[in-house]
């Protein structure tokens, strides 16, 4: 159905081309009580409908709790599923519509070690793509740093940014491919009443040229209101108010609701819906007709879509002085790509844009790559101390092998631990940059896997080197290589569950859960139980046993490869003079190197691809 059909009260054109969001009969709910044997379910959105149109600001309001998230989720195309009913833009389908959105968050999930000019680059890179030349993106980014007023604090870190300018930030970011509809969760929160107006400004000024702007809010002032060109109130997953912002007092007397003067409507319209005056909802409701009422309308007059507006100067006193420029233009705009078309470049191209980004965050938080590198430092010299000199001595041999346990334990140790903790901050980031089609989830994660690459092998290298020498290992290039590399995977392979297990669940669970991955694995290591040993149904999983794997590799590049027979230095009588008797005392006797390695890479990449499902599924469907 076309608007102007739809529309009883309203009959002025926007503009053609420019997109309406128009939603009728959605309804949403969720599962009530977390028992599991309770099939209860609770109703967040009652068949709710609503035309949300371009050249108008739009403010959803309502009580806490009343659905606005919930709506602006479904309308933005954040929550996939778990709703009924149907969301157009333009009369087509919202998940088959040309018409790119964005939505920008309450939280701003900036990354913290980037300038705000840097971040504008990187995103206009990934936007853009080959849309435009180099020079024309670095035209525009700073065209739009200008235009939204952060040209003075360009080359500050996003994380040293006011909160007005970190929310001025996360705007400017999503206009940079000029975004036809902009959704904004909460976009005044934590603002102070002369920046909330300075960004309501803002967001008229982007409604103004063609943009459907819909933003929720929380009780807006009377000034902040009256800049809104529309209104929408729920209450209880139903709407009960739609229309002019002007116009709610008028609305309200219908129903002998008669606001006090000087009272702000908002406030009002609020107070009604909270019950302050008895129970009023299902009157206004039905009035409205839950939404699908447009006699409140207002006609947006002629100067709707020029410079004319009166209200532009409310809020620039602290704003951008300069008029946004940022004109609907089809060129640049993502509008024209296909829906199949969701980014500006190739996998390849974004891997190569996100592995710079994420290798200049790692090179600006020294404090945390140092540390990383210093702690493996240390820990490879304290280790050579209290193992000094045993690797050659045949009367020590079982204290090396408790070295050799020793360091794949470490290793994997601090690579699991420090994944599970540090991931799971990086996906509120992800997911609003993936959501907002600044990137593909396989392109993220290769870039992701490849950047942090050399600092673990860094870090590995930093153990080993100290280790090796200090506790007097056979100076072979040959066996201290293949020791290095059999610690470098087993330390990637723990860093690979880190991710797991950091994408499957939250820091604290995480934490909790990590050491599971690692503990049962120390079992079956080999060194305290040996194989041949162990109950019969267990001897499979050592084979699955990583650490086993990598107590297998270690042994065998220190005493495998026809060692010559060791000194007996520190003991009368040693009985592990012959390297061989040495292997076989832990039962790895004819290992194969290639094998342990084989296993260890296998199990490597079998987390690797889990964890890729389960952040496409995190990103994609669990919304
Ligand atoms: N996944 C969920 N499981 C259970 N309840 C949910 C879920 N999502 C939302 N709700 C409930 O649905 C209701 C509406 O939530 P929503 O976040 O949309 O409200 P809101 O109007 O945005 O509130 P606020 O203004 O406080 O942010 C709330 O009662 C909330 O507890």
């Amino acid at each position: 159905m076309k608007r102007d059909e739809k529309s009883e009260g309203s009959s002025q054109k926007l503009p053609s081309g420019a997109p309406d969001v128009i939603f009728q009969n959605v309804s949403c709910s969720v599962r009530a009580s977390y028992n599991v044997f309770s099939k209860k379910r609770k109703t967040i959105l009652h068949s709710v409908n609503g035309e949300f149109r371009s050249g108008e600001l739009t403010a959803i309001v309502g009580p806490s709790g009343s659905g606005k998230t919930t709506l602006l989720h479904i309308l933005a195309g954040y929550k996939r599923s778990g709703y009924t009913g149907s969301v157009h833009i333009n009369e087509v389908d919202r998940f088959s519509s040309a018409e790119k959105s964005c939505y920008i968050m309450q939280d701003d999930c900036l990354h913290p070690m980037l300038t705000v000019r840097e971040i504008m680059t990187v995103c206009s890179q990934l936007k853009m793509g080959k849309n435009l030349s180099r020079n024309a993106k670095t035209v525009r980014v700073n065209k739009i740093i200008n235009a939204i007023g952060l040209e003075s604090v360009s080359d500050t870190l996003t994380g040293n940014l006011s909160g007005g300018q970190r929310k001025r930030l996360g705007i400017a970011l999503e206009l940079i491919d000029n975004p036809p509809i902009m959704f904004f969760d909460e976009p005044t929160s934590g603002l102070d009443s002369s920046t909330t107006k300075q960004c309501i400004t803002m967001l008229r000024k982007l409604a103004r040229q063609n943009r459907a702007v819909i933003c929720t809010l929380h009780q807006p002032s009377a000034t902040v209101l009256e800049m809104f060109d529309h209104l929408y109130c729920l209450s209880d997953g139903r709407c009960c108010y739609s229309g002019d912002p002007a116009r709610v007092t008028e609305f309200l007397k219908l129903s002998n609701l008669d606001c006090p003067t000087y009272h702000n409507p908002a406030d009002f319209l609020l107070e009604v819906v909270c019950g302050d005056f008895g129970d009023y909802n299902s009157l206004l409701v039905s009035q409205i007709d839950n939404g699908r009422m447009h006699t409140w309308r207002k006609i947006m007059p002629e100067w709707a879509n020029t410079e004319d507006d009166p209200l532009r100067d409310v809020g620039d006193k602290l704003a951008p002085k300069e008029p946004l420029l940022l004109n609907i233009e089809k060129t640049l705009s993502r509008s024209n790509l296909s829906p199949e078309q969701e980014y500006g470049l190739s996998l390849w191209s974004q891997m190569t844009i996100l592995i710079k980004r994420c290798f200049l965050c790692t090179m600006r938080d020294k404090f945390h790559m140092y540390s990383r590198l210093v702690m493996h430092l240390i820990i490879g010299i304290l280790i050579g101390i209290f193992f000094w000199n045993m690797g050659g001595d045949a009367g020590r041999v079982m204290n090396n092998f408790s070295l050799m346990f020793f360091s794949a334990l470490f290793l994997a140790f601090s690579a699991l631990q420090s994944t599970v903790i540090s991931f799971p901050l990086e996906v509120p980031i992800v997911r609003k940059e993936h959501f907002n089609r600044w990137y593909c989830v396989s392109s993220y994660y290769l870039a992701n896997t490849v950047a942090d690459f050399p600092i673990q092998v860094c870090c590995v290298i930093f153990y080993c080197l100290p280790v090796y020498w200090m506790s007097g290992q056979p100076i072979e290039f040959m066996r201290f290589t293949r020791f290095t590399f059999i610690c470098t995977i087993v330390s990637l392979l723990a860093q690979s569950i880190g991710y797991f297990v950091g994408s499957c669940m939250r820091v604290m669970n995480g934490v909790i859960f990590g050491p599971f991955f690692i503990m049962p694995f120390v079992m079956m290591s080999g060194y305290f139980l040996k194989k041949k040993d162990a109950p019969d149904w267990s001897k499979p999983l050592f084979n699955l046993s990583y650490l086993h794997h990598g107590m297998e590799g270690l042994a065998a590049s220190i005493y495998g490869y026809a060692r010559r027979p060791l000194p007996c230095i520190s003991e009368d009588y040693c009985h592990f003079t012959s390297p061989k008797k040495a292997l076989k005392e832990l039962d790895m006797i004819g290992v194969d190197y290639s094998i342990n390695v084989l296993v260890i890479v296998g199990i490597y990449l079998f987390f690797k691809c889990l964890t890729y499902f389960v952040i496409a599924y995190q990103l994609k469907i669990k919304r």
